[in-house]
């Protein structure tokens, strides 16, 4: 069977990756594609915003229409628009892939509040090397113990707006969830001046910025005279716009509530 499905964001770096993808994949039928009402795409044809002859399908400002019978929603948009998408999406009881990073706390109680209705799959990375890689960073975390300092280290494309990414978040939780403790307790997301020695225990952040880096992250363990590094590199945002579309299907018989990545991938288990 073809899911309906709708791209939000649907101008931006990601939302024209899943477009191409959806293109291409029989399982999946374009069934809205939206953004912004200022936006300059708003009415262009979805086939020919990817380089591809005409589909008869026009970009839209208005999600609620496109509910009557879509089957999911992938959102890689902006943080102050996921309020709006995933109520849409708990009103009509459909999947919802949540890739948008950076929320507030009110955009991320919103979030809870629809998973009580619809099946949410939220990540900070949807691509499968990162979510392997946060296993592994937790078990290194719980192997190596509290001796080793633990730095998360990331670099993406100048554009980018939120920081830490949330790649960098999702691999600080995996570390203190190896290390047993609270992320918000020990991270440190920024240094500058006398800042004193580091406090044991804490879990630090640097965040680089520049030219058309995908996403590249590092998680440094560093001991007394040794260093494990253990590092990912998207050379590519398809690998986020195909996990976020196995994803979506997965979700399709799922109840409502919050699911990972980690928990599509069976990473969980
Ligand atoms: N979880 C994951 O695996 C990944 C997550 N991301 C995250 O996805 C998000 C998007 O990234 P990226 O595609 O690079 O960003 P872009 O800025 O390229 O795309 C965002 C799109 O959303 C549009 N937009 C702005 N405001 C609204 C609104 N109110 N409603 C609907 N659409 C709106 C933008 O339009 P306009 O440009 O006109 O403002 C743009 O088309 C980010 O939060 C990023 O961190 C990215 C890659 C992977
Ligand atoms: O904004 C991006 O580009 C990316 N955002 C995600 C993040 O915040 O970690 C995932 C990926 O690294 C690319």
């Amino acid at each position: 069977a073809v899911m309906k499905i709708v791209i939000t964001g649907a101008s931006g770096r990601m939302g024209q990756t899943l477009v191409r993808l959806a293109l291409e994949d029989d399982v999946f039928t374009l069934h809205g594609l939206t953004d912004h009402a200022q936006s300059a795409i708003i009415g262009a044809d979805a086939g020919q915003l990817v380089g591809k002859p005409p589909l008869g399908l026009s970009v839209s400002h208005d999600l609620l229409p496109l509910m009557v019978d879509a089957q999911g929603i992938v959102d890689f948009s902006v943080a102050k628009a996921v309020p709006f998408h995933a109520e849409l999406a708990a009103q009509a009881r459909i999947p919802y892939v949540l890739g948008t990073t950076g929320l507030d706390e009110s955009e991320e109680k919103a979030l809870k509040a629809a998973a009580s209705h619809c099946p949410i799959v939220r990540s900070g990375n949807m691509s499968l090397g990162v979510n392997l890689l946060a296993n592994l960073v937790e078990q290194a975390a719980k192997a190596l113990g509290p001796d080793f300092d633990i730095e998360v280290l990331e670099m993406h494309h100048k554009h980018k707006v939120d920081a830490p990414s949330g790649t960098a978040l999702l691999l600080g939780e995996a570390a203190a969830k190896g290390r047993g403790v609270r992320l918000e307790e020990q991270a440190v997301y920024a240094r500058q001046g006398q800042v004193g020695e580091r406090p044991e225990g804490t879990i630090g952040f640097a965040t680089l910025r520049g030219g058309s880096v995908v996403g590249e992250h590092d998680v440094i363990f560093a001991g007394q005279g040794e260093r494990l590094v253990l590092s990912h590199k998207a050379e590519d945002r398809s690998v986020f716009a195909r996990g976020a579309l196995k994803a979506l299907l997965w979700a399709q018989d799922k109840s409502p509530g919050l699911y990972s990545m980690r928990d599509v991938l069976g990473l969980n288990d």
